[in-house]
């Protein structure tokens, strides 16, 4: 592995002189647990990094510290030193969602990533809504958006065409193309995205075939679902858990959870903006802690007794919150469904290779002696 394999190139080389100076090492961050970070150098080393003080202190927000994507200034210790992030580098482009209630803070989920590529398909998942969404967060973070719409197999091709053309006029910069994670010809699009040094990110609905279209793009021996796998014991979501991945035939994909929230998230936010209209007459109220009862002054109460605002509008608005958290478990469960499934599917693998490796191990104790 080489820095240009994960991204490196001139204009990183300039903006990095300075560093070279110190003794520094350019690195780029491939996970981010808070108190230490991923740091991945050119010979493929990766260290578990620090962050400096005066990285922290310079930091003004939150999205300003590093993130999984970003390079760094690593300043490489001696054995049993601290490798200690001295520089953060600016970024080329940030995919990052704005806190929901908190407008102002700003969570950076990747740094540097230059295709979103987010799938969705012709039937249920789609949306115009949520992919606009998608198209503003894409557009925000300088990265260039791709849009699948797979399970093509599952629908007419005209719903497919239809689907795809209605998403490109939505964005004329985006290309669409459309999917099935099933033949793999039809992912082959994908390649002019994933050459070497490229990062890319995929986002949508969950069931929408983001792992399979994974799976199929890293080949059969890369383990990818959320499970423990259960013959290196190790999770995806364990502190070791890398989150920047350098594909087998070029590209680097970032995947975190954080990411794969991005649909949940964009989702709160559609059902929190049907309501706009009663949440900008609670703004009216006279005292800010209104709770829209007796309060004097409660402009919700006022709309709602000269009939400018529907009583039962009002009360969905009430169960909003519910309605998330609804969403919220149901996201969950599914997730549980689905880890099950791929258990499961991870389970029969074992099974088969462990038979592959001793063809009598289903055999009758009977069968065996016979043969
Ligand atoms: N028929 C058909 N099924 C597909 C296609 N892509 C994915 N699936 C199936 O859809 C189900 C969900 O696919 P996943 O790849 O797990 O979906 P995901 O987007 O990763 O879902 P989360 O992990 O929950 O975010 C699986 O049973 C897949 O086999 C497709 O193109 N056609
Ligand atoms: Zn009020």
């Amino acid at each position: 592995m080489t820095l240009e394999d994960i991204g490196w190139n001139k204009t990183w080389e300039e903006l990095f002189a300075p560093y070279y100076k110190q003794g520094w090492q350019p690195a780029r961050l491939t996970r981010d647990n808070k108190i230490a970070y991923g740091a991945l150098v050119g010979d493929g080393e990766e260290y578990e990094a620090i962050m400096s003080g005066k990285v922290y202190h310079d930091a003004e927000t939150d999205a300003e510290l590093p993130a999984v994507g970003d390079w760094v200034a690593l300043d490489v210790g001696d054995e049993g030193e601290e490798h200690v992030i001295r520089a953060r580098l600016p970024r080329h482009t940030c995919f990052s969602r704005k806190m929901a209630g908190k407008s102002t803070e700003e969570q950076v989920l990747a740094a540097n990533v230059d295709v979103v590529v987010v799938v969705t398909d012709a039937g249920t998942d789609f949306s115009l809504g949520r992919m606009e969404r998608y198209f503003t967060l894409i557009k925000r973070s300088g990265a260039k958006a791709v849009v699948l719409v797979n399970k093509s197999d599952l629908y007419e091709k005209e719903d497919n065409e239809e689907a795809a053309a209605e998403i490109q006029e939505l964005n004329p910069d985006a290309d669409v193309f459309i999917t099935c994670a099933n033949k793999k010809r039809t992912l082959s699009v994908l390649r002019q995205y994933l050459k070497k040094g490229q990062t890319v990110t995929l986002i949508g609905s969950s069931g929408v075939g983001k792992s399979s279209i994974l799976n199929q793009l890293l080949g059969d021996e890369y383990q990818w679902t959320d499970d423990v796998n259960e013959l290196t014991g190790k999770g995806r979501h364990t502190t070791t858990a890398r989150e920047l991945i350098i594909l087998p035939k070029g590209g680097v994909l970032i995947d975190n959870p954080g990411i794969k929230e991005v649909q949940m998230w964009t989702d709160e936010k559609t059902l929190r903006e049907g309501f706009l209209d009663i949440e900008e007459l609670a703004l009216q109220c006279r005292f800010s802690d209104c709770k829209h009862g007796k309060d004097a002054g409660c402009a919700i109460r006022a709309a709602l007794e000269a009939e400018q605002l529907d009583p039962r509008r009002y009360e969905s608005y009430l169960l909003l919150d519910e309605e998330i958290e609804k969403l919220r478990q149901s996201r969950r469960k599914r997730q549980m469904t689905v880890e099950r499934r791929s258990k499961r599917e991870l389970k029969s693998k074992v099974r088969q290779y462990e038979k592959r490796r001793d063809p009598d191990h289903e055999l009758e104790p009977r069968e065996r002696r016979q043969r």
